[in-house]
């Protein structure tokens, strides 16, 4: 998978060069490059910024920067040509869709990520109508809270996507049974010591009956996620929030 980022503050992706993402970056399974944005533009003050038209606080991100440089990531890419390799270009913002691992794991399948980091008061609208021509493009928010730029949600989401390419993560295992695979919370896990300042590991963990170890995981994960996040249970699929009011 190849991600383009553009973005005011580059050197902000240089921490991506360690970690997971580090190696997977070296054996090829993942390409991210980092583009700034003061390379598109053509004045001596390198300016993207600019006060909003209709007044209002703080300053918004000037049209012809953004264009010149998606321009220059979409490079021939039409509509016309929408498959599995057309970029999808996602810029984040608290008045997008919000991210979860569903649309994580769709977007793992993509072969090309153009993401937009927005900085100020946001970026011009026609920015979006524009690119919407030439590719698909989805706002996307984190969570609802607002950040001051659009960097570390793009961080978020890189790690979140990266980590389901096949073979970025050690043991594809390990990605089955996590929180939200299935929709639930993840169930509480436990390493040696059996006895830690008198908190004992639950004994069914430590009884070899793997039948009524899943069982009673899965029952962790009902009760977590029915007392912490009931939202989860009205979700669309009908069965999973059977099973929780059995
Ligand atoms: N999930 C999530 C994502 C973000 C996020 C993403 C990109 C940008 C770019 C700039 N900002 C700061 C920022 C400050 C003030 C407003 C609200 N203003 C009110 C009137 C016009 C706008 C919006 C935006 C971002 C924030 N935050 N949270």
């Amino acid at each position: 998978m190849r991600i383009d980022v553009v973005t005011i503050f580059p050197e902000f992706f240089d921490v991506l060069d360690i970690s997971l993402l580090g190696k997977a970056r070296q054996s090829g399974l993942l390409d991210v490059s980092a583009h700034n944005l003061r390379e598109y533009t053509h004045d001596r003050h390198r300016t993207v910024d600019d006060t909003p038209y209709g007044g209002g606080a703080g300053m918004v991100m000037k049209p012809e920067p953004w264009g010149e440089a998606i321009d220059e990531l979409l490079g021939d890419a039409t509509p016309e040509r929408a498959d599995a390799s057309a970029p999808l270009v996602i810029f984040p913002s608290p008045a997008g869709e919000v991210f979860t691992q569903k649309m994580a794991r769709e977007l793992a399948h993509r072969e090309h990520l153009i993401f937009g980091c927005g900085r100020y008061e946001g970026i011009d609208q026609r920015v979006f109508d524009h690119v919407a021509t030439r590719a698909e493009v989805r706002l996307v928010s984190i969570g609802d809270y607002v950040l001051n730029g659009g960097e570390v949600a793009v961080m978020a989401m890189i790690e979140a996507i990266g980590r389901l390419i096949p073979g970025v993560v050690g043991n594809p295992e390990s990605l089955v049974e996590e929180s939200h695979e299935d929709g639930l919370l993840e169930y509480p896990s436990y390493t040696k010591p059996a006895e830690w300042r008198g908190l004992e590991v639950p004994p069914i963990l430590l009884s070899g009956n793997h039948k009524a170890i899943d069982a009673w995981r899965r029952e962790q994960q009902l009760e977590r996620t029915r007392r912490v996040r009931p939202d989860l249970l009205r979700a669309e699929t009908p069965e999973k929030a059977e099973t929780a009011e059995a």
